[in-house]
C-alpha cells in the first residue's frame, strides 16, 4: 500500500447570508451566520501516478470531482483521493468546501508541502468563489462553533460561539444547485433585500433570524413549507438549510417531527476545523 494520510474538515449548515463581491476573490465571499458541524468530510489521499478520486457521500459512490481535480492541478500533483461523508452533497451542508479543505489538509501533510492552514483556506476559498459553490464556508469551517462572519473571505474576523452541545436535526428533501442561484442576479437581490443584518446572540435566536430570512428569500419550495409547517404546529425551532432543500432543527420533539417526511440526520456541533486524522506510511 502506497503512504496515505486521512484528513477530516466539518461541514457547514448556512442560515442566512449575503452576497459581497470584492475585487478579487480574497474579498468576495459573503456575509452571514451559520452553524459548523461535527458531520463533514473525511478525504483519504495516497500516492498516486495518476489521480482518481471516488466521492461516497450518503452511502452513494461518486467518481470526480471538478473542484478537486482543479486543487490537485494547482497543486501539480496527482494523488488518489477518497472523500466520505453521511451527508448528502448538494444540500445545503458545505461540503464541497469541507472536501476542499479535507483533501487540501491530507495533501499538505501526505506532499510536506508546508502550507499553512491559512493558505489551505484561502487557496479552497478561490476554488468555491471560482466554481460558484459556496461563499462563506470555508470561512466558517476553518474553526467550529456557531459562527457570523461580518465580511467576506476569509482574512476578516469571524464570531465564533463555542461550547455548544446541541444536536441539530436534518432532513433533506433534494440538492438545489449552488451555482445556480449564486449566479442568478435576481436571486441574489432578493436575498441581499431578506438580509438579517445582525449576528445571533445564542442558538435559538441564529434558527428565529435564518427562517425570517428563509421566508423573505422566496427560497422555500413547497415540500420544504409543508415539513416547516409540521415543526411551527410542534412548536420545533426549524428553518430551511442555505442553499438546499432541507430543514434543520433543534429542540425535543425535531428527530419525531423531521422523521415523518424521511430520513432524518443528526449532526453536533463541530469545536475545531480542519485536522489530520492519521498518517499510515
Ligand atoms: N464530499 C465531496 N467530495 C468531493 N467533491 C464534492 C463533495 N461535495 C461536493 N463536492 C463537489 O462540489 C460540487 C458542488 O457541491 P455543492 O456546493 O452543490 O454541495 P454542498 O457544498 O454540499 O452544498 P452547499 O454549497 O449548498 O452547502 C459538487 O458537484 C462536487 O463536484
Ligand atoms: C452561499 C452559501 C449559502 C452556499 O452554501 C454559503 O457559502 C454562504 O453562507 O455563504
Amino acid at each position: 500500500m502506497p503512504p496515505s494520510v486521512v484528513a477530516w474538515a466539518p461541514g457547514h449548515i448556512s442560515g442566512y447570508f449575503r452576497r459581497v463581491i470584492g475585487e478579487t476573490f480574497r474579498d468576495t465571499g459573503s456575509t452571514g451566520a451559520g452553524i459548523v458541524t461535527s458531520e463533514g468530510v473525511i478525504a483519504t489521499v495516497a500516492e498516486s501516478v495518476e489521480t482518481e478520486i471516488f466521492v461516497l457521500s450518503d452511502g452513494v459512490e461518486n467518481t470526480g470531482s471538478p473542484p478537486i481535480e482543479y486543487a490537485l492541478d494547482r497543486l501539480d500533483l496527482t494523488a488518489s483521493i477518497t472523500t466520505e461523508s453521511k451527508l448528502p452533497i448538494g444540500s445545503g451542508f458545505g461540503l464541497s468546501a469541507a472536501s476542499l479543505l479535507a483533501t487540501l489538509t491530507g495533501l499538505n501533510e501526505l506532499f510536506t508541502l508546508s502550507m499553512s492552514s491559512h493558505e489551505i483556506a484561502i487557496l479552497a476559498h478561490e476554488i468555491e468563489v471560482q466554481y460558484s459553490h459556496g461563499l462563506g464556508d470555508v470561512a466558517a469551517e476553518v474553526g467550529g462553533g456557531l459562527v457570523c462572519r461580518t465580511g467576506p473571505g476569509i482574512d476578516v474576523e469571524v464570531n465564533r460561539m463555542a461550547g455548544l452541545d446541541d444536536t441539530i436535526w436534518c432532513l433533506c428533501a433534494g440538492p438545489i444547485p449552488t451555482d445556480g442561484i449564486l449566479r442568478s442576479a435576481g436571486m441574489m437581490d432578493q436575498i441581499a433585500s431578506a438580509y438579517p443584518g445582525r449576528c445571533p446572540v445564542d442558538l435559538p435566536d441564529f434558527l428565529s433570524l435564518s427562517r425570517r430570512f428563509a421566508e423573505a428569500s422566496g427560497l422555500i419550495t413547497p415540500t420544504v413549507r409543508e415539513i416547516l409547517q409540521a415543526c411551527d404546529d410542534a412548536t420545533v425551532l426549524a428553518s430551511m438549510t442555505m442553499l438546499g432543500e432541507g430543514v434543520f432543527a433543534i429542540g425535543d420533539d425535531a428527530e419525531a417531527v423531521l422523521s415523518r417526511f424521511g430520513k432524518v440526520y443528526p449532526t453536533g456541533i463541530a469545536e475545531a476545523g480542519p485536522a489530520v486524522l492519521e498518517v499510515r506510511e
